[in-house]
């Protein structure tokens, strides 16, 4: 890429969010290229502390966070909240957006070379850190995700619709790819982490049970699994070929609203899913109403083709008798 070119070029994002934009593509870049060397350069998978949600702190968590931190001091992004810090960072006090960010999503797959991520989401500052990020997530500015791939992509919405953007080595610029993702409808694939079923509340499992049932149960059909264990990949596949995605709440300790954060991964998430004509839910209600109560705050995260999700949210309206049946009395809607 010449000194000329810009890192992101296009008249698709918003001229007052742009300098933010080219800042995380920009550091994007540099990350890519640091998860490339993968074990030729710097230990990036040895843990260097814990952050804030108890969570094992990988040195490409923070190698990350610092990277990003330095690079937006210098747009107008007044606070910064991230998974790695205790509390949000007051950056440039003139600046006028909160950006809240998951610096290195899939942790678990840094040293595996497995897809990993980084999410975030944007919204018009308040005064103080509190205010300008627990709030409804529909009061975003832009939410997404750059996903460090075979690819290395930028997908991003602004409210008018989910673009993605796709990292091209020869020219060393983000190009767009696609100007209105949208999540196909059908799909025979869906996401959980199968080990947790024991601590999955009845609607979820019973969600399940009848998947696993096939073509001998309620949904007359065959399904597929996939868990990749990195929130940015599995979002990228379901936007790409549709499928659902459950974090559901569960009964370990800690996991009561599940394992996603809503700030920095639930709310960018939900917002690229419903862009693209998808549905988000905490397995009933739409995460864009929703706001967190804390800045790590969980939610329980349920996204992906919108018949998928509304199926999952009736599985929580059944009568418990219903719920608990086994599979084939269930009223739900055929199909
Ligand atoms: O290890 P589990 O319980 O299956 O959870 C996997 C989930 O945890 C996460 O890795 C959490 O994100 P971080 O890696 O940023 O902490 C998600 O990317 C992923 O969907
Ligand atoms: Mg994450
Ligand atoms: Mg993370």
């Amino acid at each position: 890429m010449t000194s000329k070119t810009k890192v992101i070029q296009s008249d698709l994002i918003p001229a007052n969010l742009a300098p933010i934009i080219e800042a995380l593509c920009l550091v994007s870049k540099d990350v890519a290229k640091i998860i490339a060397k993968g074990s030729l350069g710097q230990s990036l998978a040895h843990q260097v502390g814990e952050n804030s949600d108890g969570d094992g702190q990988k040195a490409l968590d923070v190698i990350a966070d610092d990277m990003f931190a330095a690079a937006l001091k210098e747009t107008s992004v007044r606070w910064y909240a991230s998974e790695e810090q205790e509390d949000a960072i007051l950056l440039n006090e003139a600046g006028k957006y909160a950006l809240a960010i998951d610096p290195l999503d899939g942790s678990s797959n840094i040293d595996v070379n497995v897809s990993i991520g980084t999410i975030f989401s944007i919204y018009e500052t308040k005064e103080g850190a509190e205010e300008s990020f627990l709030r409804p997530a529909k009061e975003q500015l832009a939410g997404g995700y750059i996903v460090y791939g075979p690819a290395t992509a930028l997908v991003v919405t602004f409210g008018n619709g989910t673009m993605q953007f796709v990292l091209d080595p020869d020219t060393g610029a983000y190009a767009l790819a696609e100007k209105a993702m949208e999540i196909p409808q059908t799909s025979k694939e869906f996401a959980i982490n199968a080990s947790n079923y024991r601590h999955w509340t009845k609607p979820v499992r019973a969600y399940i049970d009848d998947c696993l049932a096939g073509v001998e149960g309620p949904r007359e059909k065959n399904f597929n699994m996939r868990w990749v264990g990195s929130l940015v990949a599995e979002t990228h596949r379901i936007l790409t070929r549709g499928g659902i995605f459950l974090y559901p709440r569960d009964g370990r300790k800690g996991y009561e609203n599940g394992r996603l954060r809503m700030v920095y991964e639930c709310a960018p998430i939900a917002f690229v899913i419903e862009q693209a004509k998808g549905r988000a839910t905490d397995g009933s209600d739409p995460i864009m109403n929703q706001a967190a109560e804390t800045l790590h705050g969980r939610a329980p995260l349920v996204f992906g083709s919108a018949e998928k999700v509304d199926r999952v949210a009736a599985y929580h309206d059944l009568p418990e008798e219903e719920v608990s049946a086994l599979f084939g009395q269930r009223g739900l809607f055929r199909g």
